[in-house]
């Protein structure tokens, strides 16, 4: 795009013919970037007067409102909690500061009807929602749907979810990035404390419901002691060793290319001593969500330092 400005001075590269050039005034055509070197040149040097300064400003100002920016339209289909946990007013104004407008979703009418939409956001389960999912993806092949019922699937489960980490194999001289060690009880709870001692697993163990869609029930967790106290849990479940980590822990947000880690409080060690004292299997509550920041908790800099490499160490290769 290019804007006429005038120049007390012919400048390099200009774009316009005698006839552009105005006897008083070399008028210069120039792409909008050079026009914005010229400009600045001028106004370093002070040889422009004010005047055509503030003339400067408005034409600039008047060429981006004559480009009103394209918006891009997100159709969004959540549950009122998710909605209300995610898309918050802050988010959806600094949304449409940046040309992004959400758009709620009307569940009780087709997708297909409904739009048009640049990226379709949402985070429902069932067979009549992945229907229309589907179908909406075949007819918009140019909508950005996330994600993909087939791209959710390995996220549903607490064992198929770390399937890419365990395939990682990431360590190296500072450490590894693995799973602990785990294992999936789909039936008989009374089995549990046989499977246990058969796997080997060291206590305590963390239990945690298989199927992960989003309900509190999918976010129950207990804290085992002994194996003998699980056969009172409600199978399918994941039993995992626990591991110690200083009550600390870091969430990693991965979205592209772009890697946001956040500290959180989380369970504290437990100590031989206390394993040997306690008995039982323990609900634990969510520990560490948002309202657990430890981004400005007291850290040793350098074991911070270290799993913070490590993460962005594993973020890039995952
Ligand atoms: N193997 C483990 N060793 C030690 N602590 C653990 C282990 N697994 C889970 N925890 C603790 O339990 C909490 C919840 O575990 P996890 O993140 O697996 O469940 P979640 O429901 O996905 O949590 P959220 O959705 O709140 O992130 C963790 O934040 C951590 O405090
Ligand atoms: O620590 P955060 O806030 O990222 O924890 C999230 C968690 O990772 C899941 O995204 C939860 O969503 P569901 O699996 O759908 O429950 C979030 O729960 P929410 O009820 O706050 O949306 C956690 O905040």
């Amino acid at each position: 795009m290019f804007i006429a400005t005038a120049s007390l001075y012919p400048a390099r590269n200009t774009h316009c013919t005698d006839s552009q050039r105005h006897p008083s005034l070399s008028y210069t055509i120039f792409p909008q970037t050079k026009k914005k070197r010229v400009l600045r040149a001028m106004r370093i040097h002070g040889e422009m007067p004010p005047e055509k300064e503030e003339e400067e400003k408005v034409k600039s100002l008047s060429s981006s409102i004559q480009q009103p920016q394209k918006l891009v339209v997100v159709g969004y289909a959540l549950t009122s909690k998710k909605k209300k946990s995610f898309l918050q007013p802050k988010l959806e104004v600094l949304a449409r500061d940046k040309g992004i407008l959400f758009v709620a979703i009307d569940l009780n009418r087709p997708l297909l009807d409904q739009g048009p939409f640049d990226v379709v956001l949402h985070k429902l389960l069932g067979k009549d929602w992945c229907g229309a999912i589907e179908d909406y993806r075949k007819k918009n092949p140019e909508v950005a749907v996330l994600d993909p019922p087939d791209a959710i699937e390995q996220l549903l489960n607490r064992q198929s979810m770390l399937n890419d980490v365990t395939d990682l194999n990431l360590s190296d001289s500072y450490g590894k990035v693995c799973v602990p060690r785990q294992m999936v009880i789909n039936n008989d709870p009374s089995s549990i404390p046989h499977e246990v001692t058969r796997a080997g697993l060291k206590l305590p163990l963390v239990a945690k419901p298989l199927v992960v869609d989003g309900t509190a029930k999918s976010h129950e967790m207990f804290l085992a002691y002994d194996q003998f106290s699980l056969s009172e849990l409600e199978p399918p479940l994941v039993l995992q060793e626990f591991v110690n980590h200083g009550g600390i822990l870091f969430k990693v947000y991965i979205v592209g290319e772009a890697i946001k880690v956040v500290r959180r409080f989380s369970l504290p060690n437990v100590t031989k001593q206390e394993l040997s004292k306690v008995e039982g299997v323990f609900r634990f509550p969510r520990v560490s969500s948002a309202a657990a920041s430890a981004d400005d908790a007291d850290l040793d800099p350098s074991v911070a330092g270290e799993i913070l490499r490590n993460i962005l160490l594993f973020s890039f290769r995952f």
